[in-house]
């Protein structure tokens, strides 16, 4: 959805809502009247749907932007309130200071509503592209194994010298090492490239190395020797960041026009969300969206917003998830009372747009992180071996289904075992790492790759032709072979072999998974350092 479409949208929304508000201020007020004009029996019903559409009108009023009647809402709620609780019934007076009140509201909602304008937003710019990232390297006599390693990745790498200015070129990463680049040098240089996202070496790893690596704005900082798989994983996540699926809230309300309003101020930035007015049909948004997060209305008919965590937190598939609540209760006891039954935080309504934006995003990138921590491989970071096996399953029936190709890769390091006796099991882990990077880093963003074992990588390529399959993971081979790695100041090089099979001409998945591996075996009985393709049966 184009910008200006989802603020047309906003706009139009605010219009109705204003409509809603209008009607419902004025039977509030028409309310009020008939109790202060009762001169016995005042039921205490009537006071608490009274108090409830000022509930919602406290919460929601602000986010169309009438903050004033939000809180001038909010404190005859919070009146009425006591006098619920309260066992002294409210004189007439009261009451009818209470239905000026509420007129006086209704005229303001007038006025402000004939003078609104819709206010413009926030811009969220999600970048892409595909050209290679560019990585500028200031190391001095390092410079250049570095400027080989990650060009070995496939980035466009060049080295950053102190005559030489990139103001031209625009990298979207300088590495830069504080401890052989003269401070004053680099940080001239850097200013030439505001867009560059910086990394900081260094051989100090003390607090404040750090601390000062953080002023300088470094978005990374890695100590000598630097463990080049955890540095190429970084700035994969650093400029993947932007790229990745959007976030996926649910929101769970009973105000339709409140949550469209939430929903599309979380789309114009870029995250996706479902609304959900009925509570009961929270399991099945659970299951049909897996949201990262959850945002619910604590006053809700049929189900209040604490029930409704507690019944979420039931199933352990959801455990991971954060559950929000939205909420107009502003009194903090009430808050934490909901917050002690069960969900992990508070947001008040009414709540300003970047406000919303900005804790949903910090709370859906944490329970993102962690689902990914909880199916990844801890070494590499890969998909561990039932996810990645699951995968499978999901492309063989999907090229079922609709007749398209996937191929399935099976990768095994070569003499790996002697990696590990030669150099040490840490050198191994290190080989493990690389070439899980490599991986990552060369194949497609719709590719799996998934640890399958020790030293065996599954590769799971869709919409991906047996030729083509067979060619990428070649080009690979080629590079992992020249890659140089370095144990105790020694280089040397490895290679892997690997088998390709596609969901064509082998099915169910089991057997898919079972040619790879012979045409793995073949390669290896082929001699090593090479691809083979399962031939169909
Ligand atoms: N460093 C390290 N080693 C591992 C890990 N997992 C398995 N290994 C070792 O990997 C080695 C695998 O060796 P083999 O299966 O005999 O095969 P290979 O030496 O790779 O030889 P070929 O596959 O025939 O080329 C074993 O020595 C395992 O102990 C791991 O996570 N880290």
């Amino acid at each position: 959805m184009q910008d200006s479409d989802i603020q047309a949208r906003l706009a139009a929304l605010k219009a109705q809502y204003s409509q809603r508000l209008g009607e419902d201020l004025q039977t509030l007020t028409a309310q009020a009247r008939e109790l202060s004009a009762r001169q016995s029996g005042l039921d205490p019903a009537m006071l608490e749907v009274l108090k409830q559409g000022l509930h919602r009108i406290a919460g929601s009023a602000g986010t169309f932007g009438y903050p004033e009647l939000s809180r001038d809402a909010r404190e005859m709620e919070m009146w009425l309130q006591t006098v619920i609780e309260s066992a002294a019934a409210p004189t007439p007076p009261m009451l009818s200071a209470l239905h000026d009140r509420l007129r006086d509201s209704y005229r303001l909602l007038a006025t402000t509503a004939a003078a609104a304008v819709a206010e413009p937003q926030a811009g969220y710019d999600l970048a892409s592209g595909d050209r290679p990232i560019r990585i500028a390297v200031m190391a001095d006599g390092e410079t250049d194994a570095l400027v080989h390693s990650l060009t070995g990745f496939g980035y466009d790498c060049r080295a950053l010298s102190a005559e030489r200015s990139f103001r031209e070129w625009q990298p979207d990463v300088a590495i830069v090492d504080t401890a052989r680049v003269d401070s004053v040098t680099w940080r001239d240089r850097i200013a030439d490239m505001p867009q560059a996202m910086l990394i900081l070496l260094s051989d100090d790893t003390g607090f404040d190395a750090r601390l000062q690596a953080v002023r300088d704005g470094a978005h990374g900082f890695f100590a000598h020797p630097v463990d080049v798989p955890s540095l190429e994983r970084h700035l994969r996540q650093l400029v993947n960041l932007p790229q990745q699926d959007p976030y996926r809230v649910l929101i769970v309300d009973d105000d339709l026009e409140l949550a469209e309003h939430f929903r599309l101020t979380l789309k114009g930035a870029g995250i996706e969300s479902r609304v959900i007015t009925a509570p009961r049909d929270v399991l099945r948004g659970l299951r049909d969206f897996v949201p990262d997060l959850v945002l619910i209305d604590i006053n809700m008919p049929g189900c209040s917003g604490p029930e409704l965590a507690r019944l979420i937190r039931f199933d352990d598939d959801w455990l991971r998830i954060p559950l929000v609540y939205l909420s107009a209760e502003s009194d903090v006891h009430r808050q934490a009372q909901a917050l002690a039954q069960a969900g992990d935080d508070f947001l008040v309504k009414p709540i300003a747009d970047v406000a919303l934006v900005a804790a949903v995003t910090a709370r859906a990138q944490r329970s993102r992180q962690l689902s990914l921590a909880l199916a990844r491989d801890g070494l590499t970071g890969l998909i561990k071996h039932p996810a990645i096996k699951e995968l499978i399953e999901i492309e063989q029936a999907r090229s079922e289904r609709t007749g398209s190709e996937a191929c399935v890769v099976m990768i095994d390091i070569d003499r790996f075992k002697s990696i590990n006796d030669t150099y040490g099991h840490g050198t191994g882990d290190y080989v493990i790492r690389l070439l899980a990077n490599l991986l990552r880093q060369r194949l497609r963003r719709v590719d799996h790759v998934g640890r399958y074992g020790g030293e065996e990588f599954v590769a799971v390529l869709p919409s991906c032709s047996l030729e083509h399959a067979r060619e990428a993971i070649e080009r690979i081979r080629v590079s992992f072979s020249q890659l140089e790695c370095v144990a105790a100041r020694e280089t040397f090089n490895v290679t892997f072999s690997a088998g390709v099979a596609s969901t064509l001409d082998w099915q169910p998945a089991e057997a898919l998974l079972e040619a790879a591996d012979r045409a793995m075996y073949d390669a290896k009985q082929g001699g090593r350092n090479q691809t083979r393709v399962a031939v169909a049966p």
